[in-house]
């Protein structure tokens, strides 16, 4: 071992030492805090007096009550943060840091260590640091300069000095197995050993190897919204979830994990990455899909269709009739046009054109739509829209008021009167005793006035009325939106040619009560741009994932949710698998949502996931690949294997995955088109063991051989990739382009192709040196 090495194991030691003797210290007081709240769970009620005879009796019941909760909160929360403590050192005893810098302080002539790890440690006496965590801000340091003058910015103000030297350890096992001397870029060697590894079935976290432009991404702290443009393998997603664990460290007093919210492409992916901020000692944040929240919204009116739906009729329904037009729907109400077009209809609506519907009781009207639009419109129209709509809804109230009092006299009151089960008279009375103060123990004490009754009874039967007004439920969203489809008021510009057939189609859809995807974000921004919009302002920062797959209409929408956010949004056009986002290359039109002031772009261009010829091959695909630089790291050089039949197809397929098993990869994946190609491979291929077909609801990434359809492989990886058939007839077509490469980057270390018959044109220009043919 080598002086500076044994040096290190030393202070390693040290630490060590250290880090055992805090967590006997820490284990001890866990132990004890849990015991305590055990007990004041136990016992919760012994110090409490239960006394509510008179007012003051009632007062002091309820104050010591609270008081009780209040000490079983604070004493959980301190185990909490014990036991959190606790947990950071034990994943400490595991690697207690990865990095150090030799710091020089301006004004100071002496040159400072400063370790790097995944937490803060601090020696017996407390005073000094013997490790700092990797979000604390001299360690941004690390990750932003090379040696040479440095600075770093506190809430203080900045500190500039000099950075002379930087170095990685590779520790294992309380052993310093090596380390090296970065100073020029963080740990090639380290990052070569961390991304040349097998995948497992959850993503890791990056801090000990984050490049300096990920660290721009994990850091950057102002404006409303951050876009992250960058090429597939490029570290997106890593740098998202490194980025909660930032400002979570950063905000700690203010921000809390269940107020970030990441959108991510499905459920299976949110299995893939829940491990990460765990790794980092940081509580996951909250994770949805957009569909669910669609869903979530609109399910109660209409079935619902979800995104792999679409793509998957997209994909394989070449051949039907309203295939032209259902695609050239999918990609107008998707466009920029259209989310025009909404807002211009909207505003429109103010002058005419409102639908209403009428409100009947018992088959009788109370109000006609007709009554309801002349009163909307005959109203005083300076009056804001949303003023209007609440004076409509107090004037509905008054109608539905005054029909209730019609109604009390009406014999079916009497009738229903009279039908009372003893169970519902003993309720009614109850209800009414409550509400007057009327005393004494049972119905039978109190003869119920009969108008009090009848009043009831009309009350309760008016509920359902009463509340749909509050829901505005009598405004017909759905006619309104149909009018968009029967009238061109409202467009501007070019109107696609397949204009009469989109028509058709989307009104037979809404009449059948069924919502396509393209439908469903347009329908419910017009919905709220009338009704007034739902919000959340708890939620603090919103990432959104494969944000190349969101519609301008999805992303207004969320701004719009979420008035109090922040937004991350991160993507890759090369990837926008979606019909509707085949035109759209940048996110420049993103910049109109919180303005060229609030909005800052960074681009991503290195590619770490993949080798070296992988990332050879792959950006040779997309037009604008040239932009995009691999990370150095080798492998063999992709195949392109060209076979006459399935028959054989099948057969290599099952050599070359029992070949890779020897290899020792972990997850192969056989790469599909569609879900309907995947469930025909995956019946031939049935004799590899274990093999597993993956579906649009699978919850958990498999580990061991899968059949996939690409766009479920999105934002995910796999040692091995199989494209099971890259052949013209399936990838003929210029608009696949993006789900073939994004099908091929999703491979780590090996990368096959198959073509049964002629190969795919979009393989045709690219040289043998990139890809070889067999
Ligand atoms: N700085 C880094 N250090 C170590 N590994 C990294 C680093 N950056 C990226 N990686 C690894 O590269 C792979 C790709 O990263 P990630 O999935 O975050 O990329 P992405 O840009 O979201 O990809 P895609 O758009 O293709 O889904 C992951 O295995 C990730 O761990």
């Amino acid at each position: 071992m080598n002086t500076k090495l044994v040096q290190e194991q030393d202070r390693l030691n040290n630490v060590m030492e250290v880090i055992t003797e805090q967590i006997e210290k820490l284990q001890e007081e866990t132990d004890m805090h849990r015991e305590e709240v055990v007990s004041f769970r136990k016992h919760f009620w012994d110090d409490v007096k239960v006394n509510v005879d008179t007012f003051d009796d009632y007062l002091e019941t309820v104050i010591s009550l609270r008081q009780q909760a209040q000490n079983l909160s604070i004493s959980q929360s301190t185990h909490r943060q014990v036991s959190n403590k606790l947990s950071a050192l034990k994943r400490m005893q595991h690697i207690p840091y990865f990095g150090r810098i030799d710091f020089a302080e301006e004004g100071t002539s002496e040159t400072e260590r400063i370790y790097i790890g995944t937490s803060t440690l601090m020696d017996s006496s407390g005073e000094d640091f013997l490790i700092y965590d990797w979000r604390a801000p001299i360690s941004s340091i690390y990750y932003n300069y090379s040696p040479g003058p440095a600075e770093y910015t506190t809430p203080e103000g900045i500190i500039g000095g000099m950075l002379e030297q930087k170095w990685q350890y590779i520790i294992r096992g309380g052993v310093v197995e090596s380390m090296f001397d970065t100073s020029l870029t963080i740990g090639d060697e380290i990052l070569q050993q961390v991304l040349g590894k097998s995948t497992d079935k959850h993503m890791h976290s990056i801090v000990s190897t984050i490049q300096q432009e990920q660290n721009r991404i994990i850091r950057h702290d102002h404006g409303r919204l951050l876009i992250v443009q960058g090429s597939a393998g490029s570290g997106k997603t890593s740098a998202a979830l490194q980025r909660i664990a930032y400002l979570l460290y950063k905000y700690r007093d203010k921000l809390k994990a269940d107020q970030i919210i990441l959108f991510s492409p499905n459920s299976m992916f949110n299995s893939y990455v829940s491990n990460v901020l765990p790794e980092l000692g940081e509580e996951n944040m909250q994770q949805v899909t957009f569909q669910e929240y669609l869903n979530h919204r609109l399910s109660d009116e209409f079935k619902v269709e979800g995104p792999y739906k679409q793509l998957e009729y997209v994909l394989t329904a070449t051949d039907q009739p309203l295939y032209q037009v259902r695609t050239a729907s999918i990609r107008f109400k998707a466009s920029v046009r259209f989310f025009e077009a909404i807002k211009t209809y909207r505003e429109s609506l103010e002058a005419a054109g409102l639908l209403f519907k009428g409100i009947t009781f018992r088959g009788e009207s109370i109000v006609t739509a007709k009554k309801i639009n002349e009163r909307f419109y005959r109203k005083d129209t300076s009056l804001r829209f949303h003023n209007r709509v609440e004076k409509l809804t107090e004037w509905l109230n008054r109608q539905v008021e005054e029909a209730m009092r019609r109604e009390r006299n009406k014999a079916w009151v009497q009738e229903e009167i009279e039908l009372l089960s003893e169970d519902d008279y003993q309720k009614a009375y109850n209800y009414l005793r409550k509400k007057r103060g009327f005393r004494g123990e049972s119905a039978d004490d109190y003869e119920m006035e009969p108008e009090a009754l009848a009043q009831l009874i009309v009350r309760q039967k008016f509920k359902s009325i009463r509340k749909g007004i509050q829901m505005l439920h009598f405004i017909d969203i759905k006619g309104i939106y149909k009018q968009l489809f029967t009238n061109l008021t409202w467009m501007k510009g070019e109107i696609p040619e397949e204009w009469e057939g989109i028509c058709q189609l989307t009104l037979k859809m809404l009449d059948e009560g069924k919502l396509f995807y393209e439908d469903a974000t347009p329908f419910l921004l017009l919905k709220e741009l009338i009704q007034g919009f739902q919000t959340n302002t708890s939620i603090k920062h919103v990432l959104i994932d494969e944000a190349q797959d969101y519609s301008p209409f999805q992303f207004e929408f969320l701004k719009r949710l979420f008035p109090s956010a922040k937004m991350t949004v991160l993507g890759d056009f090369n990837q926008g698998i979606f019909a509707h986002a085949s035109e759209t290359v940048d996110f420049d039109t993103l910049t109109n949502l919180y303005g060229p002031n609030e909005t800052n772009t960074i681009n991503l261009t290195r590619s770490y996931r993949s080798t070296r010829p992988i990332v050879e091959l792959t950006r040779r695909l997309v037009p604008n690949g040239k932009q995009i630089v691999a990370f150095d790291r080798d492998g063999e050089v992709p195949v392109l294997t060209q076979l006459t039949n399935k028959e054989e197809l099948h057969r290599q397929i099952v050599y070359k995955v029992s070949n890779l098993q020897k290899q020792a990869y972990q997850t192969i994946a056989i790469i599909c088109k569609s879900a309907e190609e995947s469930a025909a491979a995956y019946k031939a291929l049935g004799n590899i063991d274990e093999i597993k077909l993956v579906k649009s609801n699978s919850m958990e990434y498999e580990q061991g051989v899968v059949v996939i359809p690409a766009y479920l492989a999105k934002g995910i990886e796999f040692d091995a990739v199989i494209i099971y058939d890259a052949s013209a007839e399936v990838y003929g077509n210029e608009r696949l382009r993006r789900l073939f490469y994004t099908a091929c980057t999703r491979a780590m270390h090996y990368l096959q192709l198959y073509s049964v018959g002629e190969p795919s044109p979009l393989l045709l220009d690219i040289d043998s040196e990139y890809l070889v043919r067999s």
